[in-house]
């Protein structure tokens, strides 16, 4: 029999064994950056924290919600709608006593997270959904030379990808397929499936309605650019610029009104707006024509389409809307045309079967749900909220985008959707499993470990798959693409004032072409010069040099992207980060305070003025500087050094205080 040993050490013996004492040991002063606090975000800070990272600092922009408790293990019911980062920080310190979480709610985009921001890390983890944040985190983390783990899940897929600049190919250097787009007039004029009306309703009627008062007529320029239908295109335009009689009702309906404006945006966008399109001939000779709908019609139950079958075989209205096309035709009997009654063919009634998010809705269900909803959104415009944009999990948005794209689908024999099915395709839901999560989460620590330890050979790719023989893949790590945009360029930090630099200046200084050029700067030279995606200037167009980055709105957090258009030098990424220090633009002038008169036996009053520039240190209480002829009553505390000025404080005259009371701290 072996006698079992048994130890006493805490909770990190395992850790402490595993991981080695050497790495062990540097974890709990490394600083570690986490990004998302969502699904994989949960799982990943519980580990961190039970692992030993001393310092982590986790951001997120969202706060908790309902649908988020399924797998984000770190938030309660009671918790909804407060910030993510602020809760699974609390709930996870609880894990460990030696760990100190700061957590910071908001985006990752935001200005003040700037390169040096990033650089004060040793590393840096994702746990983001979307490309967007991806691509930025990949960027700054190039930028600063910070090792980065990438990492994301769909279902039962999930992938994690150590990422260091000049040794990995970077998140950009595959690049990833764009999200599918679909032309403006099959969205606007000729839908066909269910997905064109869920994207009119959310990304052009919502935002037309309920969103900024913005033109939408460039789209519309852009899609003729683009050579589609001139003559459709023009019949648009009329129907925008009619959206402003609507969008007024909407905002000037009070609690009576609000009705009555559902009534007048249905009459627009499922009557007027189709009306108008039939009246273009040409554009129905192929394809079946939409029918307008009648509001009062199908409120008094008479409403009736009857539609031929479309070229394809399939019926084009079907009556109870989420019903296959072809179940709608047998229960209607007809083999070449449909006839649909009230928007249910089969007189079933829509309320009968089923969870309430996936039943489906009846034509009348439909109109009372845009009506409903409408009228819910007014009244939120009239309770003062400026915009309102579709969000999956906001009710009455979800609501109004199921009612609409469901009625727009009736207009057009199209066959219509569940709220449930509608949430998911609107929302872009990818299902996520919080196994695949918590497995991606372990293995993010993996990678960070070796790039801590700098054992950049035991970096691997690795992929969760469907395949029960191997449900893991490790792959070797490629070098940097060549041809990538983003960790092939040559990064460089510019630590200024937007407001107060040109980008003249920083593009000669950089360069080191400008006065006082710089010694090995690659001078003058051809070229352009970007923000994004923005050209700010070219070889032939140098107006903007004058003009500081800020009015550019090249603000801290953002790069300029300097590119040689002689192709003889690569391009330069320069991220504009805040200055070492900075001083108001006008120095604040204190009150002159009152002196009271000394008591004979105290000694002169303190004169703490402004020193001169030679007196930016003072050694407080010492005899090394000595004070010139006027400063000669200069007083200090003790035993403290003071930095005037330049690190932003200034002595105030002020009688008989402490210290502490006389400095202040300027931003
Ligand atoms: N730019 C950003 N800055 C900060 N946090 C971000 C940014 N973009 C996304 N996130 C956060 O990343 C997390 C991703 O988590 P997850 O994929 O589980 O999404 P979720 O929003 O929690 O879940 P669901 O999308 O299913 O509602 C979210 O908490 C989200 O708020
Ligand atoms: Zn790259």
């Amino acid at each position: 029999m072996t006698s079992t040993t048994r130890t006493t050490d805490g909770r990190d013996v395992h850790a402490r064994a595993i991981l080695g004492p050497e790495l062990y040991s540097r974890l709990p002063q490394t600083k570690l950056l986490l990004v998302g606090a969502g699904g994989i975000g949960c799982e990943l800070l519980k580990n961190i924290v039970l692992t030993g990272f001393g310092h982590i600092t986790l951001l997120d922009l969202d706060t908790i919600d309902l649908s988020n408790l399924n797998r984000q293990f770190l938030f309660k019911k009671k918790d909804v709608k407060q910030s993510k980062a602020l809760i699974a920080a609390r709930t996870a310190s609880a894990f460990n006593p030696n760990v100190h979480i700061t957590p910071i709610h908001g985006n990752i985009k935001e200005p003040q997270f700037d390169v040096t921001w990033f650089a004060g890390f040793d590393i840096v983890l994702n746990a983001l959904d979307n490309l967007d944040a991806r691509r930025h985190v990949n960027k700054m983390c190039m930028a600063a030379n910070v090792p980065l783990v990438e990492s994301g899940t769909a279902g039962y897929l999930g992938q994690v990808q150590p990422i260091l600049k000049d040794r990995t190919e970077c998140f950009d250097c595959v690049p990833k397929p764009t999200p599918k787009t679909f032309p403006v007039c099959t969205i606007r004029s000729t839908p066909s499936q269910p997905i064109h009306c869920i994207v009119w309703a959310k990304s052009y009627l919502m935002p037309q309605l309920f969103g900024e008062d913005e033109d939408s007529m460039g789209e519309l320029d852009e899609a003729e650019k683009q050579g589609e239908n001139a003559q459709e295109i023009a019949t648009l335009r009329k129907e925008a610029s009619a959206f402003k009689t609507v969008r007024t009702a909407l905002r000037d309906a009070g609690a009576q009104g609000q009705a009555s404006a559902a009534r007048t945006v249905f009459e627009k966008v499922f009557h007027s707006d189709i009306v108008n399109l039939l009246s273009m001939g040409d554009m129905w000779r192929s394809r079946a024509p939409p029918t307008p709908l009648d509001f009062d019609a199908i409120r008094d139950g008479t409403f009736t389409i009857t539609r031929d079958a479309q070229p394809n075989g399939a019926p084009a209205a079907n009556g109870s809307s989420a019903d296959p096309p072809d179940e709608a035709a047998k229960a209607n009997g007809s083999a070449g045309a449909e006839k649909m009654l009230n928007g249910s063919a089969n007189g079933e009634s829509s309320s009968s079967a089923g969870l309430k998010d996936q039943r489906a809705l009846s034509l009348q269900d439909n109109l009372e749900l845009f009506v409903s909803s409408t009228e819910r959104l007014a009244a939120r415009l009239c309770a003062g909220e400026d915009t309102i944009s579709f969000d999956k999990d906001d009710d009455d948005t979800l609501d109004f985008v199921t009612a609409a794209s469901n009625l727009r689908s009736i207009a057009y024999g199209i066959p219509g959707k569940s709220r449930w099915e509608v949430k998911e395709m609107a929302g872009n839901i990818i299902p996520a499993i919080a196994t695949t999560n918590a497995i991606i989460a372990g293995l993010i620590v993996l990678q960070a470990f070796h790039l801590l330890r700098k054992s950049y050979s035991a970096l691997r790719n690795v992929h969760v798959q469907f395949k029960p023989s191997m449900p893991l893949s490790s792959i070797n790590m490629s070098t940097p693409s060549p041809a990538c945009g983003v960790c092939k360029d040559t990064y460089t930090t510019v630590r200024v004032d937007p407001a107060r630099v040109t980008l003249g200046d920083v593009v000669c200084g950089v360069l080191g072409g400008g006065p006082g050029s710089a010694e090995g700067g690659i001078g003058r030279r051809e070229v352009s010069v970007y923000e994004d995606k923005r050209v700010l200037a070219d070889p032939d167009w140098d107006e903007n040099c004058e003009k500081t980055l800020e009015s550019l709105g090249v603000t801290r957090g953002k790069f300029l992207t300097i590119v040689d258009e002689e192709e003889e030098y690569g391009t330069i990424q320069v991220a504009i980060a805040a200055p070492a220090s900075w001083l108001p633009d006008t120095l604040p002038v204190p009150l002159k305070k009152k002196r009271a008169a000394p008591p004979p036996s105290t000694p002169p009053p303190s004169s703490l003025k402004r020193p001169a520039p030679d007196d930016d240190v003072l050694e407080v209480g010492s005899s090394s500087k000595r004070p010139r002829a006027n400063d000669a009553a200069i007083q200090f505390s003790p035993n403290k050094k003071r930095r005037l000025d330049e690190d932003g404080l200034i002595l105030l005259e002020k009688q008989d205080e402490s210290l502490e009371d006389d400095v202040i701290v300027l931003d």
